[in-house]
């Protein structure tokens, strides 16, 4: 249309910027150590035609930022694959970054989402096959995950999921092999590899044994009765009762591990297995959980 000069149809404002005030709270989606993950309505009309947002903020403690929580948007914001939750922007308080915002998938994750939609197994292993081909993208970049599981991840239809929360994510320097942190808070030992609970040493090996337990979730449809901890403490033949991560480290020692679900394909038990060895170096890479896939799919 010649007569509307650019100036009148190109947006003058950076769409990765919200504004805190037309932000309007819809409700909680999660909560985590260190903060919560929240449903927004951003209305800058303020007539009730804005978009639903999901915004992830810390607990604030006395103002500061922590510095991982800027590296955690930096991480986000730097990653496209269409199994990885779009980055949308960033609410800043005062100057600071306090919120990351996120597009809403309002199915949520595969953990509430399985047991009330009977998949069959040929959907299961497709949503496997597409958290490998977002896994096999973010180890591209040298992240490591460090928190996979069925419920860090989120499903956008019934043909589709993405990995939906970096809040461990860290960078693995050129040349490194491990990251080693001093564990803290509530740590999601069950998706553990047994090097994380021994040494706390997470690599990319360590992610492809959470793979592994979130495959175990996916064949289990993500039934809670069969779920990692009470199956574990199932193992643990039920003596003391008291489960501690020792325990944990003695069974995956005696190369106990999680039961092979009700109807699991004999190829899927030893796919899960593989991603299980107790040397980090014996575990497959997401490039090859993919290409078995492919083949089992075909
Ligand atoms: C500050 C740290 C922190 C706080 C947290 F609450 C959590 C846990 N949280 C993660 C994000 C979460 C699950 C995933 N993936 N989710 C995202 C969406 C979305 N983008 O739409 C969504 N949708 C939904 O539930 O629709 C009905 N759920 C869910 F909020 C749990 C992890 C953390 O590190």
């Amino acid at each position: 249309n010649p007569d509307i000069s650019p100036s009148e149809t190109l947006p003058d404002t950076d769409p990765s910027v919200f504004h805190k005030r037309y932000l309007k709270k819809m409700r909680d989606l999660g909560e985590g150590h260190f903060g919560k993950v929240t449903l927004y309505l951003y209305d800058p009309a303020n007539d009730g035609t804005g978009e639903l947002v999901a915004v992830k903020a810390l607990k604030q403690d006395n103002g500061h930022v922590p510095e991982g929580w800027i590296k955690e948007i930096e991480i986000l914001k730097s990653l496209y694959h269409s199994n990885i939750v779009k980055y949308k922007g960033c609410c800043t308080e005062l100057g600071q970054v306090v919120q990351l915002i996120m597009e809403y998938l309002p199915l949520g994750s595969l953990q509430k989402y399985l047991p009330t939609h009977k998949l069959g197994m040929s959907r299961c292993l497709m949503f496997a096959q597409q958290i490998c081909q977002g896994m096999e993208y973010l180890h591209s970049k040298r992240y490591i995950h460090r928190d996979l599981a069925a419920r860090n991840v989120l499903v956008e239809n019934e043909s589709l999921v993405k990995i939906g929360d970096f809040g461990l994510t860290k960078y693995i320097p050129e040349g490194e092999i491990y990251y080693r942190v001093r564990e803290d808070g509530d740590s999601p030992v069950f998706w553990y590899a047994i090097e994380c609970l021994k040494e706390s040493k997470f690599s990319f090996s360590s992610d492809i044994w959470s793979f592994g337990v979130t495959l175990y979730e996916i064949l289990t449809r993500c039934d809670h009765r069969q779920s990692p901890p009470v199956k574990f403490f199932e193992m643990m033949d039920g003596a003391q009762g008291q489960m501690t991560v020792m325990v944990l480290i003695k069974q995956l020692e005696k190369q106990q591990r999680l039961p092979r679900p009700k109807d699991c394909p004999h190829e899927m038990k030893m796919l899960m297995e593989q991603c299980w060895a107790a040397d980090p170096a014996q575990r497959p890479s997401f490039r090859y959980l993919i290409e078995k896939f492919e083949a089992i799919r075909q």
